[in-house]
């Protein structure tokens, strides 16, 4: 960490629990932070960790009020659900952590004299219409769609961050993050890179929904928690960030990478890619212009999507001994 490093403070991180989550938590522990975690979901992301004296973990949701012994002078505000699978599965609950929750944060941040970051998402520019999209493009989002509580959540996640700094004077950073992957993203989780490791380690079709020209730029997590962190201890308060990576890859073209990466490590190909019915509102172009955050905080992703691939496929084809 640079200069005006968060070194001593006391750092909430909600949604700690979750995939960033639990790789943002490993990294402030390892540079000697005190570590509050409030989250209701599964701890199992933490289970390395969860004996350091200096984490603290708090089963609750963001939608109750915080404890207000937390007193933390740092926020990162991660709780969500993320992956558009759920956005089907549970859009009320996805709607109220963004409102309720993004609200109760703003609001522990006023109180303690926080500095709070709002992890916001490339969701916010929906199907976009420009690209790259620049922090100043407005987006183009169906609000009445599949994916609308979690665009439009986040969109009014960020709109209460802007009245909470223009009326309450807190000290808001909003870091706009494009799709994030790496070992350990469960199976499960619905999003495409995991969803096409898993299928190539266990031998199935690789499902492409759409024609596969669709694109998106993968950033390797490791990447998106030192852009965070730098965002966090930047002076940029005047507004939202993107951090992600600007080499964009069509989903046919990642299937392949995939199918490559799961051959070497594995000796041999044993799936094929095959194509399903397009999904309504699916972004279809998305790309990042990240020249803000290389010119403030001096940082760009370094680790390629065949080498975070890799280790992906490395984490799964581990935990597949250690039956996952
Ligand atoms: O099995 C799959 C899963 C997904 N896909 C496609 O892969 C692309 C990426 O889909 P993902 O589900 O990984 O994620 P999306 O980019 O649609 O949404 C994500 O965007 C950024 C974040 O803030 C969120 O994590 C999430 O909303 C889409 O075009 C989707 O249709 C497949 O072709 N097959």
């Amino acid at each position: 960490m640079t200069a005006g490093s968060d070194r001593s403070s006391r750092i909430l991180v909600t949604g700690g629990a979750g995939f960033l989550g639990s790789y943002l938590v490993k990294s402030l522990l390892s540079t000697g932070h005190e570590v509050v975690v409030l989250d209701n979901g599964c701890l199992k992301n933490l289970e390395e960790v969860n004996s350091n004296p200096r984490l603290e973990i708090i089963q609750a949701s963001v939608t109750s009020p915080f404890p207000s012994h937390i007193q933390a002078s740092r926020i990162y505000h991660l709780a969500c659900h993320a992956s558009p699978k759920q956005f089907g599965l549970r859009p009320l609950e996805i709607l109220e952590t963004c409102y309720v929750g993004t609200k109760n944060a703003l609001e522990a941040a006023r109180k303690w004299n926080a500095r709070i970051l709002l992890a916001s998402t490339s969701e916010v520019y929906g199907n976009p219409q420009v690209c790259p999209q620049p922090e100043t493009y407005n987006g183009n989002v169906n609000c009445f769609g599949p994916r609308a509580c979690y665009d439009e959540g986040k969109r009014v996640a960020e709109a209460l961050a802007y009245a909470h700094r223009e009326q309450s004077g807190v000290d808001v950073r909003i870091a706009r993050i494009f799709n994030v992957y790496g070992p350990g993203m469960p199976a499960s989780d619905g999003r495409v890179v995991c969803s096409f490791v898993d299928a190539a380690i266990s031998s199935r079709d690789l499902v492409i929904t759409g024609s596969g020209a669709a694109s998106r730029c993968f950033q390797y997590v490791d990447d998106c928690v030192a852009g965070v962190r730098l965002l966090m201890e930047s002076a940029w308060s005047q507004g939202p960030m993107n951090i992600g990576s600007e080499t964009e890859t069509t989903m046919a073209e990642l299937a392949e990478i995939v199918l490559q990466r799961v051959a070497a490590q594995r000796h041999g190909r044993r799936s094929k890619i095959v194509y399903d019915g397009a999904v309504k509102d699916d972004p279809q172009r998305r790309r990042p212009d990240c020249s803000l955050a290389k010119r403030v905080l001096g940082w760009e992703p370094c680790v390629s999507l065949e080498d975070g691939t890799d280790r992906t496929v490395a984490w799964f084809l581990a935990s597949d001994e250690n039956d996952r």
